[in-house]
């Protein structure tokens, strides 16, 4: 039927293209008929295609109007989830071992704070399940290994992306979250300049879906969010305050950073939705993102390959507050621990709620330059240097937080230096990758 109606559809269509098959009688009609027809034929094989097509998206993944409950797994974005037994693991993995404990869904789980995160929460009694979608921004295999480590403390990691909104309304519908860590994200300040829509896809419209379907769960849970230091952009004053101002992001990145703190207030505002943004200082250490000056900087140390280190316009120095990974995990987990609880429920506000940013920082910038002095000493390789003016591509001369906030309200107190850290980093970096040390002594 529907064949038909094509057919006919593009019968009536095509003679009344303007300036042509003005004389149906002319010489060419015949030859015109058989080009017709065999468009026709065309269109007919194509309708047969897509219907096909159609036919198999509807058999194949989840229809909005499909209950979310039904036992069978599903197929979504290329992963398929649901079933007894998916959802017997997610109770297993969500199980307390504290009363007082919390109930947390950490997304980016198998990324690499997301990793440290729930093993953190996990340890000490906490109920956890992780969401990642394992994406390739860099080597899936680094986030395989880091979901091992995950299942060995007990924590499952359900395989899906925070955009698919019968997931994640799925999990809730399994398990009563009290929290939400959520980490996932499109990470990178440089990359944004060339796959600029993977930012928007995660870092605002992922961060948005999950917000709708937290402002429908009942009860709501309180979310902790990572934002990032990026969002002081071109602000020159120092040490960077929550109070400064966080207008003018120099990368895409810091500006969905940025947009995400303003859809966080929103969400607040609107559905009484308890929310605390971190914005993280340069994160590093053990299994880390191999995407960091710190990971690939010791990778082609040791390979001897050159190093490109940004240098500001005059020789000005670029630096950062490298923050060492167990200190941001004790912000994380201490911005968890006093978030109250969100006010609404079933997507209405029952009163106002809790909204926090913090700075989680080192506040002792060092420069690139000393990073890899300190990683030459730790790798026993010279390093061979090339000096390059920073190009415009949304790198900041430098950062330094001021972390009195967090320190009063979280008791935020981070004790690693950058030495220290990166000798920790460097002994799992020779441990994770042992044909690494074969070149390096
Ligand atoms: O703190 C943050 O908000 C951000 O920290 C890092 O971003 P970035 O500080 O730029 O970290 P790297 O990409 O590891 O760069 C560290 C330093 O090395 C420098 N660098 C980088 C690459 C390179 O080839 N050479 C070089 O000198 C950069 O200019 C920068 O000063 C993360 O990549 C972001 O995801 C995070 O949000």
């Amino acid at each position: 039927m529907s064949q038909l109606k094509t057919i006919s559809h593009l019968d009536s269509v095509l003679p009344s293209t303007p300036g042509k098959f003005k004389s149906e009688k002319s010489p060419s009609y015949i030859n015109r008929l058989r080009f017709y027809t065999s468009i026709s034929k065309l269109t007919l094989c194509s309708s047969f295609f897509l219907a096909f097509i159609l036919i198999y998206y509807l058999f194949s993944s989840p229809s909005p109007s499909s209950s979310p409950s039904s036992p069978s797994p599903r197929r979504a974005l290329g992963v398929s989830w649901g079933g007894k037994e998916w959802e017997r693991r997610i109770t297993r993995s969500t199980r307390k071992h504290s009363k007082s404990g919390l109930t947390v869904l950490v997304t980016g789980a198998a990324g690499f704070v997301g990793t440290h995160v729930s093993m953190a929460l996990k340890r000490r009694g906490d109920g956890v399940l992780g969401l990642d979608n394992f994406n390739e921004y860099y080597d899936p295999g680094l986030k395989r290994d880091r979901q091992k480590l995950l299942e060995r403390t007990g924590i499952f990691v359900v395989e899906g992306d925070i955009n698919d909104t019968l997931l994640v309304s799925k999990l809730f519908e399994v398990v009563p979250f009290t929290h939400v860590m959520h980490l996932a994200a499109q990470a990178g300040v440089r990359y944004a300049m060339q796959n600029p829509g993977s930012y928007i896809h995660s870092n605002i419209a992922g961060f948005v879906n999950l917000l709708e379907v937290c402002k429908l769960a009942n009860p709501q849970p309180a979310i902790v969010w990572a934002s990032s230091s990026s969002v002081y952009g071109l602000n020159s004053k120092v040490p960077f305050s929550e109070r400064d101002r966080t207008d003018q992001p120099a990368s895409l990145y810091a500006a969905t950073k940025k947009a995400g703190e303003e859809i966080a207030h929103t969400y607040n505002h609107i559905y009484g939705l308890s929310i605390t943004g971190l914005r993280f200082f340069t994160v590093y250490g053990p299994w880390g993102r191999p995407d960091m000056a710190y990971f690939f900087f010791t990778k082609n140390i040791l390979k001897r390959k050159p190093i490109t280190i940004f240098e500001a316009p005059n020789h000005g120095t670029v630096a950062r507050d490298f923050t060492y990974i167990d200190d941001i995990v004790k912000g994380c987990l201490a911005a968890l621990d006093t978030a109250k609880k969100s006010t609404g429920s079933g997507g209405k506000k029952k009163g106002n709620a809790q909204l926090r940013i913090f700075n989680l920082g080192n506040t002792s910038p060092v420069p690139v330059t000393q990073l890899v002095r300190i990683l030459e000493k730790l790798l026993k390789v010279k390093a061979k240097k090339k000096v390059l003016q920073m190009p415009r591509n949304g790198d900041v001369k430098f950062t330094h937080a001021n972390i009195s906030l967090a320190y009063r309200e979280l008791g935020y107190k981070p004790s690693t230096d950058l030495e220290t850290g990166l000798k920790k980093f460097v002994r799992w970096y020779l441990n994770y990758y042992p044909d690494a040390k074969k070149n390096s002594w």
